[in-house]
Protein backbone atom coordinates (compact mmCIF):
# COMPACT_ATOMS: atom_id res chain seq x y z
CA UNK A 1 0.00 0.00 0.00
CA UNK A 2 1.19 3.68 -0.79
CA UNK A 3 1.19 6.73 1.55
CA UNK A 4 -1.86 8.00 1.04
CA UNK A 5 -1.85 11.89 0.93
CA UNK A 6 -3.32 14.38 3.45
CA UNK A 7 -3.79 17.79 3.57
CA UNK A 8 -1.86 18.29 6.72
CA UNK A 9 1.20 18.33 4.57
CA UNK A 10 3.20 17.20 8.08
CA UNK A 11 1.40 13.83 7.37
CA UNK A 12 3.14 13.38 4.07
CA UNK A 13 7.01 12.97 5.11
CA UNK A 14 8.37 9.72 4.91
CA UNK A 15 9.76 10.06 8.51
CA UNK A 16 6.28 11.27 9.94
CA UNK A 17 4.98 8.55 12.36
CA UNK A 18 1.40 9.03 11.77
CA UNK A 19 0.80 9.41 7.91
CA UNK A 20 -2.93 9.49 7.05
CA UNK A 21 -2.36 5.30 6.88
CA UNK A 22 -1.98 5.24 10.70
CA UNK A 23 -4.76 7.30 12.65
CA UNK A 24 -3.71 5.94 15.94
CA UNK A 25 -6.46 6.84 18.41
CA UNK A 26 -5.00 8.83 21.77
CA UNK A 27 -6.33 11.08 24.69
CA UNK A 28 -4.76 14.74 25.06
CA UNK A 29 -5.62 17.14 27.22
CA UNK A 30 -6.99 20.31 25.13
CA UNK A 31 -5.99 24.25 26.10
CA UNK A 32 -9.13 24.45 28.48
CA UNK A 33 -7.88 21.25 30.44
CA UNK A 34 -10.16 19.12 29.25
CA UNK A 35 -9.49 15.50 28.08
CA UNK A 36 -10.44 14.46 24.65
CA UNK A 37 -9.96 11.58 21.98
CA UNK A 38 -7.63 12.62 19.04
CA UNK A 39 -6.29 10.99 16.04
CA UNK A 40 -2.55 11.90 15.05
CA UNK A 41 -2.12 12.68 11.44
CA UNK A 42 1.60 14.64 10.87
CA UNK A 43 2.15 16.27 13.84
CA UNK A 44 -0.81 17.61 14.39
CA UNK A 45 -3.83 15.68 16.32
CA UNK A 46 -7.27 16.23 15.18
CA UNK A 47 -10.04 16.55 18.30
CA UNK A 48 -12.29 13.72 17.63
CA UNK A 49 -14.43 14.92 21.00
CA UNK A 50 -14.66 18.33 19.09
CA UNK A 51 -15.90 16.78 15.99
CA UNK A 52 -18.31 15.05 17.52
CA UNK A 53 -19.46 17.43 20.13
CA UNK A 54 -20.26 19.94 17.09
CA UNK A 55 -22.00 17.41 14.81
CA UNK A 56 -19.41 17.34 12.48
CA UNK A 57 -18.72 13.36 12.71
CA UNK A 58 -21.44 10.89 14.17
CA UNK A 59 -21.46 7.13 15.45
CA UNK A 60 -24.52 5.55 14.22
CA UNK A 61 -26.94 5.24 16.65
CA UNK A 62 -24.28 6.12 19.18
CA UNK A 63 -24.74 9.61 21.38
CA UNK A 64 -21.65 10.84 22.82
CA UNK A 65 -18.78 7.85 21.82
CA UNK A 66 -16.29 10.21 22.72
CA UNK A 67 -17.39 12.70 25.12
CA UNK A 68 -15.41 10.71 27.84
CA UNK A 69 -12.21 11.97 26.15
CA UNK A 70 -10.64 8.17 25.75
CA UNK A 71 -11.35 5.19 23.56
CA UNK A 72 -13.00 2.83 25.75
CA UNK A 73 -16.80 3.28 25.14
CA UNK A 74 -15.39 3.28 21.23
CA UNK A 75 -13.76 -0.12 21.69
CA UNK A 76 -16.97 -1.44 22.72
CA UNK A 77 -18.75 -0.82 19.79
CA UNK A 78 -17.17 -3.76 17.89
CA UNK A 79 -15.21 -3.71 14.27
CA UNK A 80 -17.67 -2.48 11.97
CA UNK A 81 -17.80 0.68 14.00
CA UNK A 82 -14.18 1.14 14.09
CA UNK A 83 -14.04 0.54 10.41
CA UNK A 84 -17.03 3.04 9.56
CA UNK A 85 -15.15 5.75 11.59
CA UNK A 86 -11.86 4.85 10.73
CA UNK A 87 -13.38 5.36 7.03
CA UNK A 88 -15.25 8.72 7.85
CA UNK A 89 -11.76 10.40 9.66
CA UNK A 90 -9.32 9.26 7.00
CA UNK A 91 -12.11 10.65 4.11
CA UNK A 92 -12.06 14.15 6.25
CA UNK A 93 -8.08 14.07 6.34
CA UNK A 94 -7.87 12.28 2.82
CA UNK A 95 -5.78 15.33 0.65
CA UNK A 96 -8.56 16.95 -1.76
CA UNK A 97 -10.79 17.52 1.52
CA UNK A 98 -13.13 20.44 0.15
CA UNK A 99 -13.83 21.58 3.78
CA UNK A 100 -9.56 21.65 5.08
CA UNK A 101 -10.06 25.23 6.06
CA UNK A 102 -13.28 24.50 8.08
CA UNK A 103 -11.52 20.92 9.53
CA UNK A 104 -8.30 22.98 10.63
CA UNK A 105 -9.81 24.60 13.67
CA UNK A 106 -9.76 21.39 14.98
CA UNK A 107 -6.34 20.73 14.36
CA UNK A 108 -4.04 21.00 17.57
CA UNK A 109 -0.25 20.31 17.32
CA UNK A 110 1.19 17.50 19.08
CA UNK A 111 3.89 19.51 20.55
CA UNK A 112 3.45 20.75 24.09
CA UNK A 113 -0.09 18.84 24.33
CA UNK A 114 -0.08 16.91 27.13
CA UNK A 115 -1.10 13.10 26.76
CA UNK A 116 -3.51 11.01 28.69
CA UNK A 117 -4.07 7.25 29.10
CA UNK A 118 -5.85 6.55 25.96
CA UNK A 119 -7.83 3.84 27.23
CA UNK A 120 -8.89 2.17 30.79
CA UNK A 121 -6.93 -1.02 31.37
CA UNK A 122 -9.13 -3.45 32.84
CA UNK A 123 -6.57 -6.18 33.54
CA UNK A 124 -3.18 -6.60 32.50
CA UNK A 125 -1.30 -9.79 31.61
CA UNK A 126 2.40 -9.91 30.47
CA UNK A 127 3.67 -12.94 28.88
CA UNK A 128 6.93 -14.63 27.73
CA UNK A 129 6.71 -14.96 24.19
CA UNK A 130 10.45 -13.78 23.18
CA UNK A 131 12.63 -17.37 22.89
CA UNK A 132 15.71 -15.52 22.75
CA UNK A 133 14.76 -13.88 25.69
CA UNK A 134 13.20 -16.41 27.93
CA UNK A 135 16.47 -18.50 27.03
CA UNK A 136 18.95 -16.24 28.16
CA UNK A 137 16.93 -15.41 31.15
CA UNK A 138 16.45 -18.95 31.61
CA UNK A 139 19.67 -19.49 31.37
CA UNK A 140 20.88 -16.51 33.83
CA UNK A 141 18.08 -17.20 36.60
CA UNK A 142 17.97 -21.71 36.55
CA UNK A 143 21.06 -22.61 34.54
CA UNK A 144 21.83 -23.02 30.85
CA UNK A 145 20.27 -26.97 31.32
CA UNK A 146 17.01 -25.16 32.34
CA UNK A 147 16.76 -22.34 30.07
CA UNK A 148 13.50 -23.17 28.14
CA UNK A 149 10.60 -25.48 30.82
CA UNK A 150 9.37 -28.09 29.31
CA UNK A 151 6.25 -26.47 28.97
CA UNK A 152 7.36 -23.28 26.93
CA UNK A 153 7.43 -24.86 23.75
CA UNK A 154 3.50 -25.39 24.24
CA UNK A 155 1.87 -22.68 25.98
CA UNK A 156 2.22 -19.04 26.20
CA UNK A 157 3.27 -18.46 29.18
CA UNK A 158 1.95 -15.42 31.23
CA UNK A 159 1.73 -13.69 35.02
CA UNK A 160 -0.97 -11.20 36.05
CA UNK A 161 0.35 -7.92 36.13
CA UNK A 162 -0.87 -4.92 37.70
CA UNK A 163 -3.58 -2.82 35.54
CA UNK A 164 -3.35 0.01 38.30
CA UNK A 165 0.32 0.72 37.57
CA UNK A 166 0.05 1.50 33.89
CA UNK A 167 0.56 4.44 33.21
CA UNK A 168 1.61 6.30 30.15
CA UNK A 169 4.60 8.03 28.34
CA UNK A 170 5.81 10.77 29.71
CA UNK A 171 4.55 10.01 33.12
CA UNK A 172 8.23 9.23 35.40
CA UNK A 173 8.81 6.32 37.25
CA UNK A 174 10.55 6.26 41.21
CA UNK A 175 13.09 3.73 41.49
CA UNK A 176 10.82 0.62 44.03
CA UNK A 177 12.13 -0.13 47.63
CA UNK A 178 11.32 -4.14 48.39
CA UNK A 179 13.18 -7.18 49.70
CA UNK A 180 16.39 -8.11 48.40
CA UNK A 181 18.29 -11.02 49.12
CA UNK A 182 22.12 -11.36 47.39
CA UNK A 183 22.79 -15.32 47.35
CA UNK A 184 25.34 -15.43 50.40
CA UNK A 185 23.28 -13.34 52.79
CA UNK A 186 21.12 -15.61 55.40
CA UNK A 187 18.57 -12.61 55.65
CA UNK A 188 16.84 -10.23 52.79
CA UNK A 189 16.79 -6.78 53.75
CA UNK A 190 14.11 -4.09 52.70
CA UNK A 191 15.59 -1.67 50.57
CA UNK A 192 15.72 0.66 46.98
CA UNK A 193 16.34 -1.85 44.14
CA UNK A 194 19.68 -1.81 43.01
CA UNK A 195 19.53 -3.48 39.72
CA UNK A 196 16.44 -1.78 38.26
CA UNK A 197 15.68 -2.64 34.45
CA UNK A 198 13.41 -2.41 31.49
CA UNK A 199 11.55 -4.54 29.00
CA UNK A 200 10.64 -3.83 25.41
CA UNK A 201 7.47 -5.23 24.55
CA UNK A 202 4.16 -5.01 22.64
CA UNK A 203 0.95 -4.34 24.34
CA UNK A 204 -2.26 -5.26 22.72
CA UNK A 205 -5.39 -3.95 23.69
CA UNK A 206 -8.42 -6.22 23.83
CA UNK A 207 -11.20 -4.31 21.90
CA UNK A 208 -14.33 -6.65 22.56
CA UNK A 209 -14.98 -9.26 25.03
CA UNK A 210 -15.08 -13.14 24.99
CA UNK A 211 -17.66 -15.45 26.51
CA UNK A 212 -15.44 -18.89 26.74
CA UNK A 213 -12.79 -20.18 24.76
CA UNK A 214 -11.77 -18.18 21.44
CA UNK A 215 -9.83 -19.62 18.29
CA UNK A 216 -6.85 -17.58 17.26
CA UNK A 217 -8.89 -15.92 14.33
CA UNK A 218 -11.32 -14.64 17.12
CA UNK A 219 -8.89 -13.62 19.23
CA UNK A 220 -7.31 -11.30 16.75
CA UNK A 221 -10.58 -9.91 15.48
CA UNK A 222 -10.99 -8.88 19.11
CA UNK A 223 -7.75 -6.67 19.48
CA UNK A 224 -8.17 -3.21 18.83
CA UNK A 225 -4.98 -2.27 18.52
CA UNK A 226 -1.32 -2.04 19.50
CA UNK A 227 0.75 -0.03 21.74
CA UNK A 228 4.24 0.11 22.63
CA UNK A 229 5.02 -1.34 26.57
CA UNK A 230 7.69 -0.96 28.96
CA UNK A 231 7.54 -3.33 31.59
CA UNK A 232 9.67 -1.97 34.28
CA UNK A 233 11.47 -4.71 36.01
CA UNK A 234 13.20 -4.55 39.36
CA UNK A 235 15.70 -7.43 38.95
CA UNK A 236 17.30 -8.07 42.78
CA UNK A 237 13.36 -8.31 44.02
CA UNK A 238 12.06 -9.76 40.60
CA UNK A 239 14.91 -12.77 41.75
CA UNK A 240 14.00 -13.30 46.08
CA UNK A 241 10.15 -13.48 45.34
CA UNK A 242 9.87 -15.23 41.71
CA UNK A 243 9.82 -18.72 43.04
CA UNK A 244 7.56 -20.34 43.01
CA UNK A 245 4.70 -18.39 41.77
CA UNK A 246 6.47 -15.83 39.61
CA UNK A 247 6.85 -11.72 39.09
CA UNK A 248 4.84 -10.00 41.20
CA UNK A 249 6.45 -6.65 43.13
CA UNK A 250 9.02 -7.02 40.74
CA UNK A 251 6.58 -6.02 37.79
CA UNK A 252 4.16 -4.41 39.70
CA UNK A 253 5.87 -0.45 40.29
CA UNK A 254 5.19 0.34 36.55
CA UNK A 255 3.96 -0.47 33.26
CA UNK A 256 4.30 2.59 30.46
CA UNK A 257 2.65 2.51 27.39
CA UNK A 258 2.81 5.08 24.32
CA UNK A 259 0.40 7.16 23.80
CA UNK A 260 -1.22 6.39 21.00
CA UNK A 261 -3.38 2.96 19.74
CA UNK A 262 -2.12 2.02 16.22
CA UNK A 263 -4.93 0.06 15.16
CA UNK A 264 -5.02 -3.09 13.55
CA UNK A 265 -6.12 -2.08 10.28
CA UNK A 266 -2.90 0.08 9.97
CA UNK A 267 -0.72 -3.17 10.62
CA UNK A 268 -2.82 -4.81 8.51
CA UNK A 269 -0.09 -4.33 5.36
CA UNK A 270 2.66 -5.47 7.97
CA UNK A 271 1.50 -9.10 8.67
CA UNK A 272 3.93 -11.74 9.11
CA UNK A 273 3.84 -15.24 10.30
CA UNK A 274 5.70 -16.45 13.75
CA UNK A 275 8.39 -18.37 13.08
CA UNK A 276 9.40 -21.63 12.73
CA UNK A 277 7.70 -23.81 15.53
CA UNK A 278 10.39 -26.44 17.35
CA UNK A 279 7.19 -28.28 18.44
CA UNK A 280 3.83 -28.77 16.64
CA UNK A 281 1.31 -26.36 18.71
CA UNK A 282 -2.36 -28.16 20.12
CA UNK A 283 -4.96 -27.47 17.52
CA UNK A 284 -6.66 -24.28 19.56
CA UNK A 285 -3.32 -22.41 19.27
CA UNK A 286 -2.26 -23.13 15.35
CA UNK A 287 -2.51 -19.68 13.44
CA UNK A 288 -4.63 -20.00 10.45
CA UNK A 289 -2.72 -17.13 8.96
CA UNK A 290 0.20 -14.59 9.85
CA UNK A 291 -1.38 -12.66 13.11
CA UNK A 292 2.55 -11.58 13.96
CA UNK A 293 3.49 -7.90 12.52
CA UNK A 294 6.90 -7.02 11.39
CA UNK A 295 7.66 -3.39 13.13
CA UNK A 296 10.98 -2.38 13.80
CA UNK A 297 11.72 -1.18 17.78
CA UNK A 298 14.26 0.15 19.50
CA UNK A 299 15.45 1.71 22.88
CA UNK A 300 17.51 4.72 23.78
CA UNK A 301 18.63 5.44 27.20
CA UNK A 302 20.04 8.94 27.99
CA UNK A 303 21.42 9.95 30.99
CA UNK A 304 20.29 13.02 32.81
CA UNK A 305 20.53 15.80 30.75
CA UNK A 306 22.71 14.21 27.76
CA UNK A 307 22.15 12.13 24.56
CA UNK A 308 20.81 9.72 24.13
CA UNK A 309 22.73 6.09 23.03
CA UNK A 310 20.37 3.36 21.48
CA UNK A 311 21.11 0.51 23.53
CA UNK A 312 19.02 -1.96 21.80
CA UNK A 313 17.71 -2.50 17.69
CA UNK A 314 14.97 -5.16 17.53
CA UNK A 315 11.95 -6.41 15.74
CA UNK A 316 8.12 -7.51 16.68
CA UNK A 317 8.43 -10.65 14.25
CA UNK A 318 11.40 -12.28 16.48
CA UNK A 319 8.36 -13.30 18.89
CA UNK A 320 7.69 -17.30 18.78
CA UNK A 321 3.84 -16.44 19.75
CA UNK A 322 1.35 -13.72 18.39
CA UNK A 323 -0.78 -11.99 20.63
CA UNK A 324 -3.56 -13.87 19.18
CA UNK A 325 -2.34 -17.17 20.42
CA UNK A 326 -2.13 -15.18 23.63
CA UNK A 327 -5.30 -13.47 23.63
CA UNK A 328 -7.09 -17.41 22.83
CA UNK A 329 -5.00 -18.94 25.29
CA UNK A 330 -6.00 -16.49 28.01
CA UNK A 331 -9.28 -17.46 27.56
CA UNK A 332 -9.11 -21.47 27.34
CA UNK A 333 -10.02 -21.47 31.43
CA UNK A 334 -13.35 -19.52 30.29
CA UNK A 335 -12.06 -16.86 31.79
CA UNK A 336 -13.75 -13.84 30.24
CA UNK A 337 -11.80 -11.26 28.71
CA UNK A 338 -12.71 -7.35 28.24
CA UNK A 339 -12.40 -4.41 26.42
CA UNK A 340 -9.46 -2.82 27.95
CA UNK A 341 -7.62 -5.85 28.53
CA UNK A 342 -4.31 -4.90 27.97
CA UNK A 343 -1.86 -7.80 26.98
CA UNK A 344 1.84 -7.35 27.13
CA UNK A 345 3.83 -9.68 24.24
CA UNK A 346 6.66 -10.38 26.23
CA UNK A 347 10.24 -9.01 26.47
CA UNK A 348 11.22 -8.45 22.46
CA UNK A 349 14.81 -9.90 21.60
CA UNK A 350 16.51 -11.14 18.74
CA UNK A 351 19.43 -13.32 18.34
CA UNK A 352 22.44 -10.64 18.78
CA UNK A 353 23.59 -8.80 21.56
CA UNK A 354 22.48 -5.43 20.10
CA UNK A 355 19.01 -6.90 19.56
CA UNK A 356 18.08 -7.99 23.29
CA UNK A 357 15.54 -6.08 25.26
CA UNK A 358 16.16 -5.70 28.73
CA UNK A 359 19.25 -4.77 29.91
CA UNK A 360 19.91 -8.02 32.19
CA UNK A 361 20.15 -9.80 29.19
CA UNK A 362 22.58 -6.77 27.16
CA UNK A 363 24.75 -6.68 30.36
CA UNK A 364 24.59 -10.73 31.38
CA UNK A 365 23.24 -9.82 34.34
CA UNK A 366 25.26 -6.87 35.06
CA UNK A 367 28.36 -8.79 34.10
CA UNK A 368 29.38 -6.87 30.89
CA UNK A 369 28.47 -2.81 31.47
CA UNK A 370 27.89 -1.31 28.84
CA UNK A 371 29.18 1.85 27.93
CA UNK A 372 26.86 4.70 26.61
CA UNK A 373 27.80 7.06 23.75
CA UNK A 374 28.18 9.63 26.78
CA UNK A 375 31.04 7.26 27.29
CA UNK A 376 29.28 6.49 30.81
CA UNK A 377 28.64 3.02 31.79
CA UNK A 378 25.81 0.90 32.47
CA UNK A 379 24.36 -2.29 34.10
CA UNK A 380 20.93 -1.48 34.92
CA UNK A 381 19.08 1.84 34.70
CA UNK A 382 20.47 4.69 36.91
CA UNK A 383 17.93 7.56 38.42
CA UNK A 384 17.61 10.34 35.98
CA UNK A 385 18.55 7.89 33.08
CA UNK A 386 14.97 8.31 30.32
CA UNK A 387 14.50 5.29 28.55
CA UNK A 388 12.56 5.78 25.00
CA UNK A 389 10.91 2.74 22.95
CA UNK A 390 10.04 3.90 19.35
CA UNK A 391 8.87 1.53 16.67
CA UNK A 392 7.80 1.43 13.12
CA UNK A 393 6.05 -0.93 10.46
CA UNK A 394 8.11 0.61 7.13
CA UNK A 395 5.85 0.99 4.24
CA UNK A 396 6.94 2.21 0.62
CA UNK A 397 7.86 5.86 1.49
CA UNK A 398 6.42 5.94 4.82
CA UNK A 399 6.25 4.49 8.41
CA UNK A 400 3.01 3.27 10.47
CA UNK A 401 4.87 4.91 13.83
CA UNK A 402 3.66 4.55 17.25
CA UNK A 403 5.60 7.67 18.69
CA UNK A 404 7.72 7.74 21.82
CA UNK A 405 7.06 5.23 24.96
CA UNK A 406 9.30 7.41 27.56
CA UNK A 407 9.57 7.95 31.22
CA UNK A 408 12.08 9.42 33.39
CA UNK A 409 13.32 7.19 36.77
CA UNK A 410 13.04 9.16 39.86
CA UNK A 411 15.45 8.03 43.00
CA UNK A 412 13.79 5.80 45.24
CA UNK A 413 11.92 7.74 48.48
CA UNK A 414 13.25 8.09 51.63
CA UNK A 415 12.33 5.02 53.58
CA UNK A 416 8.87 4.72 53.18
CA UNK A 417 8.21 3.14 56.60
CA UNK A 418 9.94 6.05 58.06
CA UNK A 419 7.65 8.52 58.05
O1 LIG B 1 11.56 -16.10 35.43
C1 LIG B 1 11.91 -15.77 34.28
O2 LIG B 1 12.36 -16.56 33.45
C2 LIG B 1 11.69 -14.34 33.85
C3 LIG B 1 10.44 -13.86 33.86
C4 LIG B 1 10.19 -12.47 33.48
O3 LIG B 1 11.05 -11.62 33.29
C5 LIG B 1 8.76 -12.10 33.36
C6 LIG B 1 8.53 -11.29 32.13
O4 LIG B 1 8.28 -10.09 32.20
C7 LIG B 1 8.63 -12.04 30.85
C8 LIG B 1 8.84 -11.21 29.61
O5 LIG B 1 8.66 -9.97 29.62
O6 LIG B 1 9.18 -11.83 28.59
CA1 LIG C 1 7.56 -8.49 30.73
MG1 LIG D 1 5.08 -4.65 34.25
Amino acid sequence: MPLMKSWVDSANTPDTDFPLNNLPYGAFLTASGEQHCGVAIGDMILDVTALEADGVIAVAGEDEVFAAGDWTAFMGLGAQIWADVRATLTALLAEGMADADGLSRYLVAQDGTQMRMPFTVSEYTDFYAGKHHATNVGTMFRGPENALPPNWLSIPIGYNGRASSVQVSGTDVRRPWGQLKAPDAEMPTFAPCKRFDIELEMGAIVGQPSDGPVTVAEADDMIFGYVLLNDWSARDIQAWEYQPLGPFQAKATATTISPWIVPKAALEPFRCDTPERERPLLEYLQAPGPMLYDIALEVGLAPEGQAETVISRTNYNEMYYSSAQQLAHHTTSGCPMLVGDLLGSGTISGPEKHQRGALLEITWGGKEPITLDTGETRSFVEDGDTLTLRGAAMGDGYRVGFGACAATVLPALDDPYKR
